[in-house]
């Protein structure tokens, strides 16, 4: 059963490399197929996460998708291109294996918060501000003394511009209002090739579990990167690389 206490201090167990039906693989991008790095321009591709990726695409016949806060074109630039299907801003925007997008129009109150991200961040060094188009990030990682600052910023900006607020790892974000991570998990999981597998998500922040919910709600199972916390999944990993070695396991499995 998925763990319901923070307060516990047990691992959850690793995931199983086989389960007993075709699996679906949703895998978010920071923190779980890509290590933190100190701005979000700084990830760049990989050699041996692209491999992985293609392998698993093909083993798993369409059936793995990303699904991240970040958007499309930037899960493109990391992934190389190695996910067909996948999600962007939390799950707001969504691309199919055929390359059909469903985004949301921008809420209008963006402009008016990229203008305030943008003077916060014009005197506090280290403070970047990153414009996904349908949402904004205001990035401390840099910066941490600007932390309460900008969450009580982007706390005040949700109030005044009905845009959803929503925390990550030393960065807060206002996105139009839609769907969550779960959202495309759920869609993802109604159309084929995903229709009738298993769903497992792999995530580590926050906005993850809603994927892990909706995985486990469609007979799947979550699976948290990172320390322990309270969560909804029901295995564990320790990082990117135990993430990238089970992955390879999981191809390898299924050749
Ligand atoms: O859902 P994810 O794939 O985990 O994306 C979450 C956010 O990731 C990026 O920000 C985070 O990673 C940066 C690079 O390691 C790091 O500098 C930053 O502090 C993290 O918050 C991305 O920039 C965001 O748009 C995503 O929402």
């Amino acid at each position: 059963m998925p763990s319901d206490t923070g307060t516990l201090l047990e691992a959850l167990a690793p995931p199983p490399v086989t389960v007993n039906r075709p699996l679906a693989l949703f895998l978010d991008l920071d923190g779980v197929l890509a290590p933190m790095a100190p701005t979000p321009d700084a990830v760049v591709a990989d050699p041996r996460r692209t491999a992985v990726l293609t392998r698993l695409d093909a083993v798993l016949d369409g059936r793995m998708a990303i699904v991240s806060g970040r958007t499309l074109k930037e899960i493109d630039r990391i992934a190389d291109r190695a996910a067909l299907s996948a999600a962007g801003v939390h799950g707001l925007e969504r691309r199919r294996r055929d390359g059909a997008v469903d985004r949301p129009a921008a809420s209008p109150g963006l402009a008016e918060v990229l203008a305030s991200f943008r003077r916060f961040a014009a005197d506090r060094p280290g403070v970047v501000v990153e414009d996904k188009g349908i949402s904004a990030g205001l990035h401390f990682r840099q910066s941490p003394a600007s932390a309460d600052e900008a969450l009580s910023l982007a706390h005040d900006l949700a109030g005044t511009t009905g845009l959803h607020l929503q925390p990550g790892h030393m960065v807060v974000e206002l996105r139009t209002p839609g769907a969550d991570k779960g959202g495309a998990v759920t869609a993802f999981m109604a159309e084929p090739p995903f229709a009738g597998a298993l769903p497992v998500m792999l995530g580590d922040d926050l906005t993850d579990e809603a994927g892990f919910r909706a995985a486990e709600a469609l007979g799947g199972f979550g699976v948290l990167v990172g320390p322990y916390r309270s969560t909804a999944a029901r295995y564990g990993l320790a990082g990117v690389p135990e993430v990238l070695d089970w992955l390879e396991a999981v191809a390898e499995a299924g050749r």
